[in-house]
């Protein structure tokens, strides 16, 4: 059996942990499917191409609103994936080729499971090899959750795995859940040209969000979309290509791809953890302390497969402490999972760090609500901009800003200034007074949501 210094499962975010610290050690990585993980190949970074396409189609659409005369002739789709694709299959290419020509580096292309402490097998398409190391880091990541309707239901569906691919959009497109995924994508296939149907179990779309975010968004989508909220789906019917759906209440939805964004589970269950003394949580993830040590000696894990906050950003984050630790045993890191940011790169955009006004609620905290129109401030005078808002919220007496939400062009641009003060512990009279903010920039939208404060 083959012994490593070090193994990584999964060429996502555990691909970042080996930098030029780990020269000189015996390193391999595993990877099943695709280097880069999901972020790269169909997560974050085809998705936000897509929708920056449809960002272009829309505002072609609508530029007469700026005196302006243009015609949407077509969102050419087939130019449009195989540039996303070719781009970014490249870059798969290329991660891989980069670590299989390291000399300290063995790449193992195949699925890993564990057969003992420090133990592993991995499936290589020429047969099984066993493996061993002194140190394991687990970065497998998750996979779509398909509710059992879909499933056992032997007819095609799509997944944010397969969707972003297909030959053509569809005349008409079923989602399955109104989340980040099926706002997203969503919004990419009505630009293409497809008429969406959306089903959500929730009354809302992007239920967490802060409610003023998820109301206000909600009632945007019902003007696009079809959307059929509180609803679940009990059965599929039809045949491939022409689908009918069939909710709680009796009714039905008839479409010609169906596309399942119904949340994502860890793949914990893929790697005979048991066999590692590796423990996970109720819901799949891997259970591991502030160092992103898990109850198995010498075995760490990073990103989707164990963290509170499934973003990549956070996984990067989770790797640069993983990296630190396995080196340097007796100055261990952690990663914080407070005021972590998110955005949904939607039409309008939204983005948001901390609690939301529920949260706060819910918890019993006091709290000052600060709000700001993008329609007030001159930038969103030339945007002729309708809806946006920053929302802020502080704690009474010291403005220690607890939350804040922002939806409308650059949300995720714009609430940075915001996301510092909350990590550094600026409050928001300091952050609204002390710095100049730039007349005329959208970021005065931020700076009046502060004021408003009124601290
Ligand atoms: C459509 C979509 C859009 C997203 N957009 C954003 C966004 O805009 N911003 C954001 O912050 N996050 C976004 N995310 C979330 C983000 O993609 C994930 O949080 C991030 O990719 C997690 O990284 P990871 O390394 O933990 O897992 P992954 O990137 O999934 O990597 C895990 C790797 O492990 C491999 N693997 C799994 N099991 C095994 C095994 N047994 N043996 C060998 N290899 C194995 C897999 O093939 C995979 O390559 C999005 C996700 C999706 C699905
Ligand atoms: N911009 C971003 O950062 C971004 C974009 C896409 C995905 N992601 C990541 O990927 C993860 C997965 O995205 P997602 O959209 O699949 O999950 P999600 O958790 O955002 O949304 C899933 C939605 O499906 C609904 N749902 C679940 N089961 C259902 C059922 N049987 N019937 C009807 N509705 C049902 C849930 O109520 C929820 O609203 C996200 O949680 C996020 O971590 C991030």
């Amino acid at each position: 059996m083959r012994h490593h210094d070090l193994i990584v499962i999964g060429a996502g975010s555990g691909n970042a942990v080996v930098d030029g610290s780990f020269a000189g050690l015996d390193v391999a990585v595993v990877e099943e499917k695709w280097f880069g993980g999901t972020c790269l190949n169909a997560g974050c970074i085809p998705s936000k191409m897509l929708a920056f396409a449809a960002h272009v189609a829309s505002t072609v659409r609508e530029a007469g609103t700026y005196d302006v005369d243009a015609e949407l002739r077509a969102v050419r789709w087939r130019e449009l994936r195989d540039r996303v694709f070719g781009r970014l299959d490249a870059a798969r290419e290329e991660g891989r080729r980069g670590r299989e020509a390291d000399d300290g580096i063995t790449v193992y292309g195949g699925r890993a499971r564990f057969t003992g402490p420090r133990r592993l097998v991995v499936e290589l398409p020429d047969g099984p090899v066993e493996v061993a190391a002194d140190q394991i880091v687990i970065a497998a990541g998750g996979r779509p959750l398909v509710p059992p309707p879909v499933a056992d239901s032997g007819l095609p569906y799509e997944t944010s795995d397969t969707v972003m691919r297909v030959d053509a959009p569809p005349r008409h497109l079923a989602v399955l859940g109104g989340g980040y995924i099926a706002a997203e994508l969503a919004e990419v296939f009505s630009e293409a040209g497809s008429a969406v149907t959306i089903v959500e179990k929730e009354e809302r779309l992007l239920g967490p969000q802060d409610e003023t975010v998820a109301e206000l968004f909600t009632d945007l989508a019902r003007d696009r979309y079809d959307l059929r909220l509180g609803r679940e789906v009990t059965g599929v019917g039809g045949r491939p290509g022409a689908l009918r759906l069939t909710l709680d209440d009796g009714s039905t939805v008839e479409a010609d791809m169906l596309l399942v964004a119904a949340g994502r589970v860890p793949n914990s269950d893929r790697l005979d953890l048991d066999a590692a003394g590796v423990k996970t949580r109720d819901d799949g993830r891997i259970v591991v302390d502030a160092y992103q040590r898990t109850t198995a000696e010498g075995v760490f894990a990073l990103g989707d497969i164990c963290t509170p906050v499934p973003l990549k950003h956070v996984a990067n984050r989770e790797a640069k402490v993983v990296a630190h630790n396995l080196l340097h045993p007796d100055d261990l890191v952690s990663a914080d999972h407070d005021g972590v940011p998110a955005a949904v790169f939607t039409r309008p955009q939204i983005a948001s760090v901390g609690a939301t006004e529920q949260d706060c609620r819910d918890r019993g905290l006091e709290y000052l609500v600060g709000t700001a129109q993008y329609a007030d401030v001159a930038y969103g005078w030339a945007m002729e901009d309708t809806t946006g808002f920053c929302k802020v919220l502080a704690e009474p007496g010291t403005g220690r800003l607890l939350g804040a939400h922002l939806m409308g062009p650059q949300a995720p641009t714009l609430i940075q200034p915001l996301v510092l003060a909350t990590t550094l512990g600026i409050d928001a009279a300091t952050l609204a007074d002390t710095p100049y903010w730039i007349h005329p920039a959208l970021t005065e939208v931020v700076e009046n949501a502060l004021l408003d404060l009124g601290l």
